[in-house]
């Protein structure tokens, strides 16, 4: 059995770029960038307004004195004249500042007149301008390499003003759900021995939310020449093929044998963690397979500590960039841990991390409060209220 960091420096060095690819930014939200996204101008290019109002001269603005309106400034059609000490104008949100103006006095506090204003004692002290480039500058590197364009850096990406940016191409990534008893949710309580499959969802969305199309999704019962055939249909179309279920030590465990007759070579076949120890990965040809066991938490804690971070590589992205351990307070006490690395599943509280009462590896419902895994050497000792602990959001 492998212990957990050492499966990680294997994917880590093993596992390369797919390539990259150009889109528009209609299609760029969820992929990596591979290129640096640079600002092509100052933002804003010119002083702007950050309120509705009037744009002053400042030193020659006093409340109670009335200036003459000589137009007004609106995103998009600014004023082109330069002010005079005694003018005023309209100015809208995000309008340029007019040429010798250098205060925008917000319209609450003005008594408009005709073509005069007057403004109100208490008008300041805001000055209300954005000077230029005070968001960035030309050339600021607003996006980097690695990054994955999630809905914030979809802004500061677009804002670059680059009709287009460079992706790395999706990991295709198909699923292949086995075991007899599995039957598609609302049909299994028609079979006394049936059970809803639940995993294969579980892994897809996970799949998906970290970059990857899911292509297949498959469910197959223990037959081994089946699983064969179908191991083969899916590796000619996948570039990462998972395999749930089946990956413990029982005759009709048939996750890597399914695999054997296309060249299956093991990464690792096993790891030393609770849960997931069957947790395996492999390379057939010239494509990834995982293999996660069937236990549901098991499964997704699996997916969680090496699904994410293989596509995290596959998609240039390095894998502190998913597995990212945060030090976080406990909220309650935590037992002895056995011979293997254990990843705990916790919910956070307003005291700290709260591990979940039922920590079956075969549990689904638990999931629901399992937001993050609190991570445990091998034989750690007890670890009280108020201690830190390495966690992971899950
Ligand atoms: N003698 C031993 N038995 C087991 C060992 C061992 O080392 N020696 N390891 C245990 C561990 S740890 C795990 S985890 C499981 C893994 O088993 P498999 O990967 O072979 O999974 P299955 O036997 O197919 O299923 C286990 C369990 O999960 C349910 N399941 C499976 N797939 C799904 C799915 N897609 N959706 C919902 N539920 C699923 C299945 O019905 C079983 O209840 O092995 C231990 N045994
Ligand atoms: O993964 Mo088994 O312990 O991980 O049930």
């Amino acid at each position: 059995m492998i212990p957990f960091d050492e499966a990680i420096g294997l994917i880590n060095d093993q596992a390369t770029t797919l390539g990259e690819e150009v889109v528009p930014f209609e299609r760029a939200a969820g992929r990596v960038l591979t290129r640096a996204l640079d600002a092509r101008r100052d933002a804003p290019f010119s002083a702007v307004a950050a309120m509705d109002g009037y744009a002053v001269i400042d030193s020659a603005t006093r409340p109670g004195e009335a200036l003459r309106v000589i137009g007004q400034s609106a995103a998009g059609t600014g004023f082109t004249d330069a002010l005079k000490p005694g003018d005023a104008v309209r100015i809208f949100t995000g309008a340029p500042m007019p040429q010798g103006s250098d205060r925008c006095i917000m319209q609450e506090y003005a008594e408009r007149n005709g073509d005069l204003v007057v403004f109100k004692e208490d008008y300041g002290p805001g000055w209300h301008v954005r000077p230029p480039g005070s968001d960035f500058r030309k050339g600021d590197r607003l996006v980097s390499p690695g990054t994955r364009l999630g809905a914030r850096a979809m802004v500061a990406a677009a804002a670059a003003d680059l009709a287009t940016v460079s992706v790395s191409v999706q990991p295709r990534v198909a699923i292949i759900g086995t075991g007899d008893e599995l039957m598609v949710p609302g049909t299994a309580y028609t079979r006394a021995d049936a059970i809803a499959e639940s995993v294969t969802y579980g892994v897809a969305a996970m799949a998906a939310a970290s970059g990857a199309e899911v292509i297949e999704r498959a469910l197959a019962s223990d037959d081994l020449p089946a699983l064969e055939d179908l191991a083969g249909t899916m590796l000619s179309c996948a570039d990462v093929v998972i395999v749930t279920g089946g990956a413990s030590v029982g005759e009709r465990d048939f996750a890597k044998p399914m695999f054997a007759p296309h060249g299956l070579e093991l990464v690792f076949a096993k790891a030393a963690i609770k849960p997931g120890k069957p947790v395996w990965l492999g390379r057939a040809k010239g494509k990834w397979v995982l293999g996660l066991p069937g236990n549901p938490t098991s499964a997704m804690v699996t997916a969680r500590l090496f699904l994410m971070p293989l596509l995290a590589r596959l998609q240039g992205q390095s894998i502190a960039e998913v597995n990212c351990w945060r030090k976080m307070v406990l909220a309650e006490e935590l037992p002895t841990t056995g011979g293997r690395e254990t990843f705990i599943r916790a919910s956070w509280e307003k005291d700290g991390l709260v591990p979940v009462t039922n920590q079956d590896s075969g549990a689904q419902r638990a999931l629901m409060q399992a937001d993050w895994l609190i991570r445990r050497l091998p034989n750690a000792p007890v670890c009280r209220a108020g201690e830190h602990v390495s966690a992971l959001a899950f």
